[in-house]
């Protein structure tokens, strides 16, 4: 596993999550998905991903591999499980396009099934008891279809029944360092996020205006990799419950990358299904034993 616990023990503080973002439903911040239709599909739509460009061979590469793949899923769903910031909205997209499948948020679901409001709101007007049980809620309804790429939130994997629902189809860990997730998130403000955002004791308003914006950067990130941290050691394991893991540290070696961060989406899609051809492969295997 190589997310792992790094900073421990710092106090933390609520100007972190400042940013407007944060009001937003999450449905407002991502691009939506669009079914492709298979026969008109066009590789150059999938070089481009939200900000992301992907070399060409690289969606060439990840297209044939969906062809081979997607007969043996038998339409299956995928499901993404991971830390928050691990890509799985974004590497969702790109494989859901690939494999003809429809995409779907589980966070987006649940803003849906609750009037509208983020997942933020809903967390500061109920709690997160009720946002856990709306989760499971949408896990189960949506474990219901087929054809689905489905991207969970972080914490989907605490709950056993879940897992359960998440069974009827293949689930794939997005294992990402933690470093870089702190780096993501840093970048797009906690704001989004209520258990980065809303733990810690806040910081005196003067104290905050001390602070020069490089130190301002530099504690927001460790603030927030202490935090990543600390929820990645109570769920560690439960990640690991997945049919297949994506190790972004592993591609990178492979590729011969010093830095996870230099990985496109569509190259850790494309690792996802060669992830999952593994995992089929050994099903196939259990099968013949028995
Ligand atoms: N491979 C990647 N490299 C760099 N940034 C990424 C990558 N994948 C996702 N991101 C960025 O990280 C942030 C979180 O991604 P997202 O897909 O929303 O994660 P999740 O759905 O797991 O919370 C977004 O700002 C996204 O643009
Ligand atoms: O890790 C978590 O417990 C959470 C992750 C979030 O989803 P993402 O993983 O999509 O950010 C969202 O479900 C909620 O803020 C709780």
């Amino acid at each position: 596993m190589e997310a792992r616990a790094v900073v421990k023990g710092f106090q933390f503080c609520t100007w972190i999550d400042s940013e407007e973002a944060a009001h937003l439903p999450k449905s407002n911040r991502h691009h939506r998905h669009v079914a492709v239709d298979y026969n008109h599909w066009n590789p150059a739509s999938a070089v481009e991903s939200g900000n992301f460009h992907a070399h060409f061979d690289e969606s060439l590469v990840l297209k044939s591999k969906s062809q081979e793949i997607e007969p043996y899923l038998s339409g299956r769903c995928i499901y993404l499980v991971g830390m928050m910031g691990s890509g799985k909205t974004t590497v969702g997209k790109i494989l859901s396009q690939a494999l003809n499948y429809s995409f779907i948020d589980s966070d987006t679901f649940v803003e849906h099934e609750v009037g509208g409001k983020s997942v933020a709101e809903i967390f500061k007007h109920y709690g997160e008891r009720f946002f856990r049980d709306k989760e499971t809620e949408a896990l189960r309804k949506l474990s219901m279809l087929q054809r689905y790429v489905v991207s969970t939130g972080g914490g989907a994997v605490v709950r056993p029944v879940n897992w359960k629902c998440m069974q009827k189809g293949i689930s794939v860990w997005l294992d990402v360092p933690l470093e870089a997730l702190a780096q993501r998130i840093a970048d797009v403000g906690t704001g989004s996020r209520p258990l980065l955002s809303h733990g810690g004791p806040g910081e005196p308003a003067e104290k905050r205006s001390y602070m020069f914006s490089s130190h301002k950067i530099a504690f927001k990130f460790i603030l927030t990799l202490t935090y990543l941290s600390n929820i990645f050691e109570e769920r560690g394991e439960a990640y690991a419950n997945a049919n297949a893991r994506v190790s972004l540290e592993n591609i990178a070696a492979k590729k011969g990358y010093r830095d996870v961060s230099n990985l496109t989406p569509t190259a850790i899609a494309l690792e996802a299904l060669q992830e999952i051809e593994g995992y089929l492969e050994e099903e196939r295997g259990r099968a013949r034993v028995f």
